[in-house]
Parts: structure tokens; sequence; C-alpha cells
């Protein structure tokens, strides 16, 4: 059972990135179809984010092409109003994605020179169903953070607890009292412990690596610097760095240490985001919450430290990062690294060959979202002004 659909652009994936692009093709009236696994657009915000995760960035670093996040919102965008603006961007550019189609394989076909993608339609009952899209160029949209990564630990499997990835977490209301181990210490692992340690569970916070810790207005002053005076990464790192020892003082004593290079240069060169307190420093400065080191095994409820320790749990969240899963579909040995990412670094990563194209995986967040969906519209109206 197949469908075959063509058209120019093929673009996998609608959240913001897929309809940022979207959205520059429509102002060149580019004919395009959006092909999306989920139910709607933008799942990552409305389904995987926990109830409390609000953007963290100040919104003038948050907005898509061609529309300007209202006035009359705070700088700090609540998630509901993020996705208040996403369903309108979507009504303004009469976007429609398909929906329930998981890309499944993408490859060039040399001699007609188009792209062939493959859908699974996730909808059907008949586990055979499959639609097949042809286009001339393929814009690759399906997010850094497109499946959540679980470790693998010795003894995991025997867990007898509730366990879950840091995307399935909604609120800690259910922990209430439970002894909860969050396992991993970036913005989500950090934020869920806060959410748990409000809502009365005794949290635990696995860390095993150094990290920065800043707020979002030292973020916002950064980004300010950069993007409008042009001041160097090391001169912003620097004052970032003095102003987090005012702020937070010494937290070595806390067992969290400072990675050598600044924030905002580990952000840029290796996509590492420092974390934004929402207020989980002082919840571990009041022990309220625990700093446990690396796990070494699980056997049942018993969690096994690498220092030694041991600690039963009632429950285990992963917040131990994503991957991205275009490994999976992109069938074609060039343009990205085994990693799924591009092999290009920033700002070379947006473009590769026979016109296949990324737009957000520059790990810039929102702001890399905009730099490629307009680039990519660009570049491909050139190349149909050229034939
Ligand atoms: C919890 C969290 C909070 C964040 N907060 C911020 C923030 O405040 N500011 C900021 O700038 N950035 C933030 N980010 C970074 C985030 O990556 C971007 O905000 C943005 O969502 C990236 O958009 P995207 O379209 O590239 O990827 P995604 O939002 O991940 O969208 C990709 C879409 O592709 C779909 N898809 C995946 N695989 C397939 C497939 N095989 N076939 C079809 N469809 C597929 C997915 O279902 C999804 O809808 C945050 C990330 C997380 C995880
Ligand atoms: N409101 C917002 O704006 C938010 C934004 N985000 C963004 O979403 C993206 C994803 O964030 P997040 O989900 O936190 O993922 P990250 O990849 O940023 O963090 C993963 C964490 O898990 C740790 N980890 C991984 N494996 C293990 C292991 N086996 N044992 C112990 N620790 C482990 C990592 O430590 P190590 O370094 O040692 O590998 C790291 O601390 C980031 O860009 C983040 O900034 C996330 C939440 C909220
Ligand atoms: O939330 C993230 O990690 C993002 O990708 C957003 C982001 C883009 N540039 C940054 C610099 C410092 C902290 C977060 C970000």
């Amino acid at each position: 059972m197949m469908d075959d659909r063509s058209t120019e652009v093929i673009i996998a994936g609608a959240g913001p990135a897929g309809l940022a692009t979207s959205a520059c093709l429509t102002r060149y009236s580019i004919p395009h179809v959006v092909l999306e696994r989920e139910q709607c657009h933008s799942s990552l915000w409305k389904m995987k984010a926990y109830d409390r995760c609000n953007l963290h960035l100040a919104k003038e670093f948050c907005q898509l092409p061609h529309m300007p996040h209202m006035s009359h919102l705070p700088t700090y965008i609540p998630r509901k109003s993020f996705i208040e603006y996403l369903d309108s961007y979507v009504d303004f550019f009469n976007i429609r994605p398909i929906y329930h189609r998981c890309v499944e394989s993408a490859f060039y076909e040399q001699k007609a020179k188009i792209w062939s993608v493959l859908t699974k339609n996730t909808e059907e009952k008949d586990d055979r169903s499959r639609d097949l899209f042809t286009g001339k160029f393929l814009v690759v949209a399906t997010g850094e953070n497109s499946e959540g990564n679980i470790p693998d630990i010795k003894g995991l499997e025997s867990f007898t607890g509730k366990m879950m990835h840091s995307s399935e977490y909604k609120t800690g209301f259910k922990f209430n009292g439970k002894k909860v181990l969050v396992v991993g210490c970036g913005n989500s692992g950090m934020e869920i412990a806060y959410d748990l340690s409000n809502h009365g569970a005794k949290t635990s916070i696995v860390v095993r690596s150094p990290f920065h810790v800043v707020t979002k207005e030292m973020i916002r002053v950064g980004m300010s610097l950069m993007r409008y005076l042009n001041c160097p990464i090391w001169l912003v790192d620097f004052l970032i760095l003095v102003w987090t020892k005012f702020k937070f003082g010494n937290l070595s004593k806390y067992k969290i240490f400072k990675p050598a290079e600044g924030p905002m240069l580990g952000k840029a060169v290796r996509g590492r985001s420092p974390v934004i307190d929402v207020g989980t420093i002082k919840h571990i400065k009041t022990d309220k919450i625990k700093v446990t080191s690396g796990i070494s095994n699980i056997e049942g409820s018993k969690v096994t430290f690498v220092n030694g320790e041991q600690e039963d749990f009632h429950a285990i969240i992963f917040a131990t990062g994503y991957k991205c899963t275009t490994k999976n579909w992109f069938k074609e040995n060039y343009f990205l690294d085994e990693t799924g990412m591009p092999l290009q670094k920033f700002p070379h990563h947006w473009k590769g060959k026979n016109g296949v194209y990324c737009a957000g995986f520059s790990q810039k967040g929102l702001a890399g979202v905009s730099f490629d969906a307009q680039l990519i519209a660009d570049d491909i109206a050139n190349k149909l002004n050229d034939t």
C-alpha cells in the first residue's frame, strides 16, 4: 500500500525548525510538504516537556523568522504562551504538516536527481502502510532531541521502582514523600530535581562531571553583548564568571565544579548548555536536594554509587539527555556524522550536496533554528531561479 506524492521540497519534522523553514519557503511560494511523526506540530514543546518548563532564553532569542513575539509578553515567555505563538505561526503561514508520518528512510536517486522519502503511517492499523514522497530538495528538521537517552547501567533492569526519562516527566505531584534519584544535571535534571523537592520528594541528583551554573539574566546579557556589540566570547565568559561568583559563591563544597571552558564557549564549541538556575542551587545549599556521585550499579531498589555509598530509591528519573535519530533514516553516507549531527560545523553545517539541508542542528536553540531556516529557503529559491 503506497501513495506517491511529489513536490519541490520535503521537510522532515514539524518542530520549530520545520515550521520556520516552511514559512520561509511559503514566502517564496515554493511548494513543499512537512512530514511529522506525531499528531501535532512542535511535539517536543507540546508533549515532551515537564509542566514547569518555560523558556530559559529571553524572547528576542526565541522567535522564528517573520513573526516577532508580542510586545506585551514578558521577557521570559511561559511555555504555554510559546505554544500559542507556534500555533499562531502555523495559522499565519497556513502550514499544514502531514501528521502521523514517521520518516523511515531518505535516499537520493542520482539518475532522476530526486530525494525519495518513505514514511510509515503511524495512524493506520495496517503496519505495512507506507507513503512515498519525492522532491528535489530535502530538509532534515527532526531535531537534536528526537529520542530520550537512557544509559546502560549495570543492573538497571532489576530496578523495582518507577523509572522514566525526563521527556516523560510532567510533575513531582505523585512523588510526595518518595525517595527519588534524578540522574543527570543538565537543565532538565536540575529543574526536575527542584520540582520534585518542591513537591515533597526526598530528592537526590547524580553529578558526575563539571558544569556551569548561571542565571537567565546572565545569559541574556551575554547573548546581547555578543549579538549587538560583537563582544568577544572570552570577555562575555569572563564577565559571567565574575557575576556567578557573586551570585552563587564557590559551589565546590556541594560537589559542583566548573569546567575549564567558559559557559558561552562551552555552548558554542561543544553544545554543552550551562545550567540556568531556577532555584535548585538554594535547595542544594539547604540540603533539600542531595548531590551524589555517579552510579556504579543497581540491584532491586538499591543504587550503589561510584564512591561506594548505597541508597534505596522509589523512583529514578533519567535526565540524561537526548539522541538525534537522523542516522536511522538518512541513508546517504555524507552530510551527517555517525551521531546523526551535521559533519560540517557552524556556520557551514546547514547545507549538503544534492539539495539536502538541515535546520535546527547547530546546538544554538531557537536562534540557530531561525538562522538555518532563512538560509535554506534563500538557497533553494536561488537554485530554483537558476533552473
Ligand atoms: C526541555 C527543553 C527545553 C528547551 N528550551 C529551550 C529554550 O528555552 N530556548 C531555546 O532556544 N531552545 C530550547 N530548547 C532547544 C530546542 O531544541 C529548541 O527549542 C527547538 O525545539 C528545536 O526545534 P527543532 O524543530 O529543531 O526540533 P524539535 O522541537 O525536536 O522538533 C522536531 C520534530 O520532528 C519530529 N520528528 C522526529 N523524528 C521524526 C521522523 N523520523 N519523522 C517525522 N517526524 C519526526 C518530532 O516529533 C518533532 O515534532 C529546549 C529543548 C528542550 C529538550
Ligand atoms: N527551559 C529550558 O530552556 C530548558 C532547556 N533545556 C535544553 O534542552 C537540551 C537537553 O537538556 P537535558 O535534557 O538537560 O540534557 P543534557 O544533554 O543537557 O544533559 C544531560 C545530563 O545527563 C548527564 N548524564 C548522561 N549520562 C549519564 C550517566 N550515565 N550518569 C550520570 N549522568 C549522566 C550528563 O552528564 P555528563 O556531562 O557527565 O555526560 C548531563 O549532566 C539542552 O540544550 C538544555 O539546555 C532543557 C531543559 C529546560
Ligand atoms: O536551552 C538550550 O540549551 C539552548 O539550546 C538555548 C541556548 C542557545 N544558546 C545558549 C547559550 C547559553 C544557554 C542556552 C543557550
